[in-house]
């Protein structure tokens, strides 16, 4: 099937996604970023030193900052900041074709709603198929044409298998799930728990501290997911365990990062809107008690970043919990 794919979002993993797709070929990509002068020079330089430097980008990559470019487009991806999902909506929404298949790739959840950006979307474009794209894969190793393996869900299995065969390539690969909400709570809480992941590493509480972590996370991730209608097995995969794995462990992971300096008692603050997992904490704490599940590593990470537990009292309060079983 031919299709025509834009992804607006000209930052780090617009930009790796659109360059490695646009490699392989088989569809025209266009980028669709905010600044005409920096549209301007990715065209001219085919390298975006600010999102992915020394990194090539194809000569069949087409770079715009007009909004209506997506008017042409089938498959149209939103990878800006979860927050900024919405806003995105409404100021493209107007130029998308009707036919288009619109889909998320941020991994947060909607910080004054408590939605999932699915939601969010399909409020903003009803008359769209929404979708979500979601896994291991830092921008850099995607654009450099490393082996990279993520998640695509849409609620129909047909789309979702349409995306996955039209997104993939040689070195990028996308498998098919009609689990949108386990996929997006996998994305979301990966962030919540790589925080975490730092905390442990910057407080010097151990390696095994961070195996506990990963795993009891992960139970956590399947409440959640279950509690909202999701399907638990879904965060064994790409989206979850995968996700979890890279960014707990990898330095290059901003949220672990964060985690790490709030781990060494610097001041906590957001960090920024790129790490996600600041936002999703708080979230995926009022979830908790909306559906009436335990997120107690969430909890505590909510907790240690607005200031009211400390690293010491949440290890204190985790590790005192009532013995259960696994
Ligand atoms: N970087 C990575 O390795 C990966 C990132 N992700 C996820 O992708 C999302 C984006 O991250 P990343 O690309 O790293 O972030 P960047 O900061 O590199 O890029 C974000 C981009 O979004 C644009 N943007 C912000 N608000 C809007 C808006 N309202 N409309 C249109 N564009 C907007 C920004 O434009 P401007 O510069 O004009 O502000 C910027 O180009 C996050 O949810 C992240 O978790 C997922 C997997 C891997
Ligand atoms: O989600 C990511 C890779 O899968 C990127 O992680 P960070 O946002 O923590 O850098």
């Amino acid at each position: 099937m031919s299709e025509r794919i834009a992804v607006i979002g000209a930052g780090a993993f617009g930009t790796a996604l659109a360059a490695v797709m646009a490699l392989e070929g088989r569809h025209p990509v266009t980028l669709v970023g905010r600044h005409p002068s920096l549209m301007n020079d990715l065209r001219d330089d085919r390298v975006h030193d600010a999102a992915l430097p020394g990194v090539p980008l194809p000569d069949a990559l087409q770079f715009t900052a007009e909004p209506d470019a997506v008017a042409d487009a089938s498959l149209v991806l939103f990878v800006m900041p979860s927050q900024a999902q919405g806003d995105a909506a409404r100021h493209y929404g107007p130029y998308l074709s009707k036919d288009a298949v619109v889909v998320t790739c941020a991994k947060g959840i909607d910080r004054a709603s408590g939605k999932l950006l699915t939601d969010v979307l399909e409020k903003e474009l009803s008359a769209h198929p929404i979708a979500v794209l979601s896994g291991p894969g830092f921008a850099a190793d995607i654009a450099r044409g490393l082996p990279t393996a993520m998640a695509v869900a849409a609620a129909d299995q047909a789309v979702a298998e349409r995306l996955a065969n039209a997104l993939s390539g040689r070195t990028f690969r996308l498998y098919a799930s009609t689990d949108r909400t386990g996929v997006q709570l996998g994305g979301a809480l990966k962030n919540v728990l790589a925080i975490a992941c730092g905390i442990v590493e910057g407080a010097g509480l151990g390696e095994s501290a961070r195996a506990a972590l990963i795993s009891r996370g992960l139970a956590e991730m399947s409440r959640l997911v279950e509690a909202m209608g999701g399907n638990a097995d879904t965060v064994r995969g790409l989206s979850g365990l995968g996700d979890l794995v890279l960014t707990g462990t990898s330095h290059q992971s901003r949220n672990l990062r964060f985690g790490i300096s709030l781990g060494r008692g610097e001041p906590a603050s957001t960090g920024g809107p790129l790490v996600e997992g600041a936002f999703a904490a708080s979230v995926a704490a009022r979830l908790a008690k909306e559906f009436s599940v335990d997120l107690p590593i969430a909890d505590a990470v909510a907790a240690i970043i607005d200031g009211s537990l400390g690293v010491q009292a949440a290890m204190e309060r985790l590790m005192t919990r009532p013995i259960t079983t696994e």
